[in-house]
């Protein structure tokens, strides 16, 4: 089988490792990454380290490249880029797609497969998400320091029958732990609680996911953006657990206490592209959409503005 992990950063070297690690005899396995971390992949390999530090994977794709015109149809394209490059990376994927290609984007967001869609007509989309903290350390290296690790993966809406026996195969055998949902959206939504919760108060605050646990002002913030977003979910009729806030809050205790979310790591870094629109915005968007008061949503955006505005002098409207 031909599998493209498109994207080979934080989400995507983390797995992109473990399946080339499994089945590098066995199946052509192709990156695309740029810059200095692809030209570091082309000559040394990608290397993982998995948390703990102890287990140190490294592995060498078919190819490493920065344009799927160097690649053929895929079978299996595992999709981990940012938000703010989704839309070229879809393009660009319908060029290595046909109509038996399965997709698993593994972005964090509510609405990943409707912006997928918007580009891609062929293939089979599975909603899916997961709960892991990795980033690129170096070029070429890829840290893995916490979380589950575990993928959600859902049904595509356009294929509702499709069941991806040779992607969830490809996944058990390299130790990838996942779960097969009816409701996938369940998942996605608990996730994203939880993620544009931290996201925003880690990344405006300049505190890490264990500083906001040890913090009880940051906690209950954190905690009141979650509820808000119980919110919007209750108005979509998104049907999850009575206690869904203080299990997503909880969730945080999985992860040491110095991971820092991914979003923070793109805001500390001077003049990088951030996903705040898939998190700040999209709740402000729903919010007004669905006529939901959020006003701790409604703050911690406003802050974030006003802190980024501080720090690069640059300036934004709120929505
Ligand atoms: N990191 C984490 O712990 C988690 C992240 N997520 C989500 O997963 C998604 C991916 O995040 P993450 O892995 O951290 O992101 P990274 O920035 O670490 O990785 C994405 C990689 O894709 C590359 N890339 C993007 N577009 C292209 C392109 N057209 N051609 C070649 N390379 C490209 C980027 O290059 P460049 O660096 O040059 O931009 C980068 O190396 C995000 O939605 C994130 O919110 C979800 C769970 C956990
Ligand atoms: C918070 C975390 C690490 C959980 O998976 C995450 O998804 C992110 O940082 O993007």
């Amino acid at each position: 089988m031909k599998i493209c992990f498109f994207g080979v950063g934080g989400v995507g070297g983390y797995f992109g490792a473990l399946v080339s690690n499994k089945f590098k005899n066995e199946h052509e396995v192709y990156f695309i990454a740029r810059g200095s971390h692809k030209d570091a992949i082309c000559s040394n390999g990608l290397t993982l380290k998995k948390a703990g530090g102890e287990e140190i994977i490294s592995i060498v794709p078919k190819l490493c490249t920065d344009t799927t015109e160097n690649l053929p149809i895929c079978d299996i394209i595992v999709l981990s880029v940012k938000g703010y490059d989704l839309e070229k990376a879809t393009k660009d994927i319908a060029k290595i797609a046909n109509e038996n290609t399965i997709i698993l984007p593994l972005l964090n967001g509510v609405d990943i497969y409707e912006r997928i869609r918007k580009h891609l007509n062929i293939g089979v989309v599975l909603p899916s998400c997961v709960y892991v903290g990795t980033h690129i350390e170096s070029p070429g290296i890829i840290y893995q320091k916490g979380g589950s690790c575990k993928i959600s993966i859902g049904r595509d809406p356009m294929f509702p029958e499709f069941y991806p026996e040779q992607l969830l195969d490809i996944l058990m055998e390299s130790d990838i732990d996942y779960s097969w949902e009816d409701d996938v959206y369940v998942s996605i939504w608990s996730k994203y609680m939880f993620v544009a919760a931290f996201g925003l108060v880690t990344a405006t605050y300049s505190k890490t996911i264990g500083e906001i646990l040890a913090d009880s002002e940051l906690s209950k913030l954190t905690k009141s953006v979650m509820a808000e977003i119980e919110k919007i979910t209750k108005k979509l009729e998104i049907p999850l657990s009575s206690d869904i806030v203080e299990k997503s809050f909880n969730k945080a205790k999985q992860f040491p206490f110095e991971t820092k979310t991914s979003f923070q790591r793109d805001v500390e870094i001077k003049g990088k592209k951030n996903e705040f629109d898939l998190f700040g915005e999209t709740l402000i968007r729903l919010g007004k959409k669905l006529n939901i008061q959020a006003p701790q949503t409604r703050y911690i955006y406003e802050k974030f503005l006003e802190t980024s505005k501080e720090k690069t002098g640059s300036s934004t409207t709120c929505l």
